[in-house]
């Protein structure tokens, strides 16, 4: 949880610092979100499963392995939806300081 927290003050400071607009503020803050309910939930998960199934079952991997999916579906919109506001701003920052 602290490095997810740190990734987003990151993204945070760098679209403060890029400027970016408002519509790739609502997808920055809801990819961090999105990334935040899914680790929250998968870990609720983990939690309650290790508390009622200690022991191996077939549905307890499949509600760990399920929550971990989600958690992975989260992180991939993340990373796309990051891909997709930062590249062209981050570009021409680089070109106006290349020169
Ligand atoms: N009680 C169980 N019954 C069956 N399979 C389990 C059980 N507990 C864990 N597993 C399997 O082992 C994998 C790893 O479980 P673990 O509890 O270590 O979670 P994790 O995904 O490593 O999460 P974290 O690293 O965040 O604690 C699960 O994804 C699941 O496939």
């Amino acid at each position: 949880m602290k490095i997810h927290i740190a990734a987003a003050v990151s993204c945070f400071i760098a679209a403060a610092l890029l400027q970016l607009d408002k519509i790739s503020w609502l997808f920055l803050i809801s990819a961090v979100a999105a990334v935040f309910i899914a680790e929250l939930v998968n870990t609720a998960v983990e939690a309650v499963i290790d508390l009622v199934s200690p022991a191996e079952h077939p549905l307890a991997r499949v509600a760990k392995d399920t929550a971990a999916g989600a958690s992975l579906v989260a992180a991939i919109y993340a990373a796309a939806v990051g891909i997709l506001i930062f590249w062209e701003p981050l570009m021409q920052w680089v070109r106006s300081i290349t020169g």
